[in-house]
């Protein structure tokens, strides 16, 4: 590749406009520096048009008239099953049919540059944006170069699947039509959500999960979702991966081991992330091109000298959900601009506003399935592999009496991590109707460290599901 020179100045170029690089330039800007930002595709990202909205709005209809269906009086009452074509249509409303000009008109009012385009890296603290219409911008950085390219999905290596027609996040997100077979390859978040969102819109679904379900997570969440997706009438196969995919007469067949064929209108290949690096060039600041960006906790790509190259969101592998990402594009935007006013060195201090401190402990997440899987900090397994002393605290979620009035047979678990050295929660987990409110709870009692008999004195009302908090504490002994 020639040699770029000269370039517009500009204090900060980000690289990709989703949730987290118009978090982190906001952030930038806000702390007084010229910002550009630069999209190739839609501004909002992947998260706005084809992953978290949308897959929401596929699922919580569905989840909505599952929890009148528990409520005797409000059951006999629902007498129809989902309209499958409103839920794609309001869907269809969350993404805005796939237009990005609101989100590029609120980056027009918060002050940040967009420009349209492919961007790449050329050398220290210059970028080249190969734009739709041929032309080419080279702009220098002053302060900083930010890459927030996100994430792209990753295909196994199976037979056959690269002349298959198939799904990834984007069409299951998008599609316009239920498929009346659906096999979703795959046992994590993406597998999981669509497989119930399909399902309960319509679809015949096989899921074909090569371990278990949810395999991160408390085991007791894969075992419930997954005996929840067989009660929707999901065929849920696990411990089972396909040896080959073929298109056969418009349809997909799917050989399992022992030769048999699943046969479905559609393939769904959800078996993960990686990073989205393989345009920007990494080679010419002296980084593989692979990716993930591996970066300190204010966002600074640790293998690049002089400190101008920053990354945050799934770009840097660390926490790949949206809330994560854009909290640390506010510490990486903050940083940027305290460095360069010279209020802030090369080390942050942990937990101040300029580190993402939070990555490392209190990572949460909710698995929007019914029930839902809502969690926060470390697993009972993980506490272990990190050499705490731990004690699992486990209560059934069906005898809480807040439970017992949102649904009839209320079936759900909650677990507490405890670090019993210092007497704090390390680790939450929450599966059940209507948990996902319970988490923020959990993730404060995991950030904040408050010790357990402190905790003691946070009484939960009555009668709400946030009542499971005293029986895990009084099962925990208080
Ligand atoms: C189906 C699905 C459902 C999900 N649901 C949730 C959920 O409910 N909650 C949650 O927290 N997380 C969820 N996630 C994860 C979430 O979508 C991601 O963590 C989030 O989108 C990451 O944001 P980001 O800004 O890092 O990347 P992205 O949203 O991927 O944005 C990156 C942007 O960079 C642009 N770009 C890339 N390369 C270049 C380049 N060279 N030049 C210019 N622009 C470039 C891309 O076009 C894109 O717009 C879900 C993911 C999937 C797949
Ligand atoms: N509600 C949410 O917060 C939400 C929803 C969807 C996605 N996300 C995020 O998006 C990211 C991507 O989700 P995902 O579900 O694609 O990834 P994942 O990492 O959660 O799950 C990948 C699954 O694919 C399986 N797999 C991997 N390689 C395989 C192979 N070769 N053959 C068969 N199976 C294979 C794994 O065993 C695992 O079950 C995750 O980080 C997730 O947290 C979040």
């Amino acid at each position: 590749m020639s040699e770029v020179v000269g370039g517009r100045e500009v204090d900060v170029v980000v690289i990709g406009a989703g949730p987290v690089g118009e978090n982190l330039a906001d952030r930038a800007h806000r702390g007084g520096l010229s910002v550009v930002l630069v999209e190739r595709e839609l501004v909002g990202g992947e998260c706005s048009y084809w992953a978290c909205m949308p897959s929401k709005a596929l699922l919580l209809p569905g989840h909505a008239l599952a929890a009148a269906h528990r409520l005797p009086g409000a059951a006999q009452a629902v007498t129809g099953g989902l309209d499958a074509a409103a839920v794609l249509a309001r869907r269809t409303t969350f993404t805005h049919g796939w237009d990005d000009s609101s989100q590029e008109e609120w980056v027009g009012s918060a002050g940040l540059e967009l420009l349209r385009g492919t961007a790449r890296l050329a050398g220290e603290r210059r970028v080249v944006v190969d734009a739709p219409d041929g032309t080419t911008t080279v702009l220098t950085a002053r302060r900083a170069v930010a890459v927030c390219t996100g994430s792209v999905p990753v295909l196994p290596r199976l037979e056959g699947l690269p002349e298959t027609p198939h799904w990834t996040n984007r069409e299951a997100t998008g599609a316009q039509e239920v498929p009346g077979a659906l096999v979703v390859l795959g046992g994590g978040v993406v597998a999981v959500e669509m497989a119930q969102a399909w399902q309960r819109l319509g679809s015949r679904v096989t899921l074909l999960a090569r371990s278990g379900l949810l395999g991160g997570a408390e085991p007791f969440a894969g075992e419930l979702v997954g005996a929840a997706l067989a009660a929707d009438g999901v065929d849920v196969r696990t411990g089972t991966s396909p040896e080959r995919v073929a298109q056969r007469g418009g349809q997909v067949v799917v050989t399992l081991p022992g030769g048999e064929e699943v046969v479905a209108d559609r393939l769904l290949v959800a078996t993960g992330r990686r990073a989205a690096v393989d345009t920007l060039a990494l080679e010419t600041v002296g980084l593989p091109g692979d990716g993930p960006l591996e970066v300190d906790d204010s966002g600074r790509v640790l293998a690049v000298p002089g400190g101008w190259l920053y990354a945050a969101g799934d770009v840097t592998g660390r926490a790949p959900l949206t809330h994560q990402g854009k909290y640390a594009a506010r510490a990486a935007g903050d940083a940027i601009a305290a460095r360069a006013a010279g209020d802030l060195g090369d080390q942050v201090p942990a937990w101040s506003r300029y580190a993402a401190s939070a990555d490392a402990a209190a990572v949460p997440q909710v698995v929007f399935t019914d029930p839902e899987v809502a969690s926060v900090g470390l697993t009972g397994r993980e506490a272990g592999e990190r050499g705490l002393d731990v004690r699992v605290v486990d209560v059934e979620l069906g005898a809480v009496a807040g439970a017992s009035l949102v649904a009839d047979g209320y079936t759900g678990r909650a677990r507490l991590v405890v670090d019993e050295t210092r007497r704090v929660v390390v680790g939450a987990t929450f599966v059940g109707q209507g948990v996902a409110e319970l988490l923020h709870s959990a993730t404060v009692a995991v950030v904040g460290e408050v010790p357990l008999e402190r905790l003691w004195h946070a009484v939960p009302s009555y009668p709400t599901l946030s009542e499971v908090w005293l029986r895990l504490l009084e099962e925990y002994g208080l």
